[in-house]
C-alpha cells in the first residue's frame, strides 16, 4: 500500500464507530486509503457482534483500503494488521516492545493482557471494487473490567503519551506491514515476523469457534496460508482460520474452566 501522497486522515470527536464512518467512505467512492479516527465511539464493535466499549481516553482508528489483494489472499489482512499494530504498539514511548505480543488471529497483548483489538470488515459493493477495512480499538486510559480474561491499557504498561500522540506511530506501524505483505506477495515475511511475536506457540490451548464448538490441543503453528494448527490428541491436526484462542495451564486441557490467558 504505497500512499502516493500524505497521509488522509479524518479525525472526529465523537462518531457510531469509525468502522461504519470508514465503509461508508468507501461506498461514496473514496478511493483509500483513508484513516478514520475518533476520540470516542457511542456504537464501537468488536469481533464476532460484540460491543466495544469506547470511552474517550482511548483510541479508535480505522483504516480504509480498496482492492488491498487478490482475493485469495485477503484472509491474510487479520494477521498483516497485527504484525503492524504490535510493531507500532512497541515503538511508544514508555512501553517495553519485548512485552508486546500478538495472541492468535489479532488481539495484541502488553504483559499478557488484551491492549489492542482489531476488527476486519470488508464488502464489494456490485460492480465496484473490493472495500476492506482495519479497525483497532486501543486501551489507553480504560480498559473492561468484567472480560473473561486479562485485560490492560497503555497507560498502566507505562506509556507516556496520548490517544492522539498514539496516532502515528501506530498508522506507521500498520501502513509498513501494509507494504510489506505486497498485495500477497509478502505473506511470508509478514507470517516470519507474527510468528516471532506470537503467544502459545508450542502450548496447550483451546479455540473458541464461531460456531460454539471448542477444539483442545497444542498450538502447532501457522500454515503458510495463515492458518492456525493446532496438534489434537491422537496425532490428528486441524487448521483454522476463525475463532478466539485460550492458552490452557499444561495438563488441564479437558477442563472446561481452565484458565483463559
Ligand atoms: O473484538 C475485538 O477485539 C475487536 C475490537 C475492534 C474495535 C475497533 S475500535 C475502532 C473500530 N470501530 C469499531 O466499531 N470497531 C473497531
Amino acid at each position: 500500500m504505497k500512499r502516493a501522497g500524505p497521509r488522509r486522515h479524518l479525525a472526529f470527536d465523537e462518531v457510531g464507530s469509525t468502522n461504519t464512518l470508514a465503509l461508508e467512505a468507501g461506498r461514496a467512492g473514496d478511493p483509500g486509503p483513508l484513516w478514520v479516527t475518533a476520540e470516542r465511539q457511542s456504537a464501537g464493535r468488536g469481533r464476532r457482534g460484540r460491543a466495544w466499549s469506547s470511552e474517550r481516553g482511548n483510541l479508535y482508528a480505522s483504516l480504509l483500503v480498496r482492492d488491498p489483494a487478490p482475493i485469495a489472499d485477503l484472509a491474510n489482512i487479520p494477521l498483516v494488521a497485527a504484525v503492524g499494530l504490535r510493531n507500532g504498539i512497541a515503538q511508544l514511548p514508555g512501553i517495553d516492545g519485548d512485552r508486546v505480543r500478538i495472541k492468535w488471529p489479532n488481539d495484541i497483548l502488553v504483559g499478557g493482557a488484551k491492549t489492542v483489538g482489531i476488527l476486519i470488515e470488508s464488502e464489494k459493493p456490485a460492480g465496484e471494487s473490493q472495500l476492506v477495512v482495519l479497525g483497532c480499538g486501543i486501551n489507553i486510559e480504560h480498559w473492561p473490567d468484567d472480560a473473561p480474561y486479562a485485560v490492560t491499557g497503555l497507560r498502566r504498561e507505562g506509556y507516556r503519551g496520548t490517544a492522539s500522540d498514539a496516532f502515528a506511530p501506530l498508522a506507521d506501524g500498520v501502513e509498513k506491514a501494509l507494504d510489506l505483505w505486497d498485495r500477497g506477495r509478502g505473506f511470508d515475511a509478514v507470517r516470519k515476523q507474527w510468528l516471532a511475536h506470537a503467544v502459545g506457540l508450542g502450548q496447550p490451548c483451546r479455540i473458541n469457534l464461531p460456531g460454539g464448538e471448542v477444539a483442545d490441543g497444542v498450538f502447532e503453528e501457522l500454515d503458510p496460508v495463515g492458518r492456525l494448527v493446532l496438534a489434537l490428541p491422537g496425532g490428528r491436526r486441524q487448521v483454522f482460520s476463525a475463532g478466539d484462542l485460550f492458552l490452557l495451564a499444561a495438563g488441564t486441557s479437558s477442563s472446561p474452566s481452565a484458565a483463559p490467558l
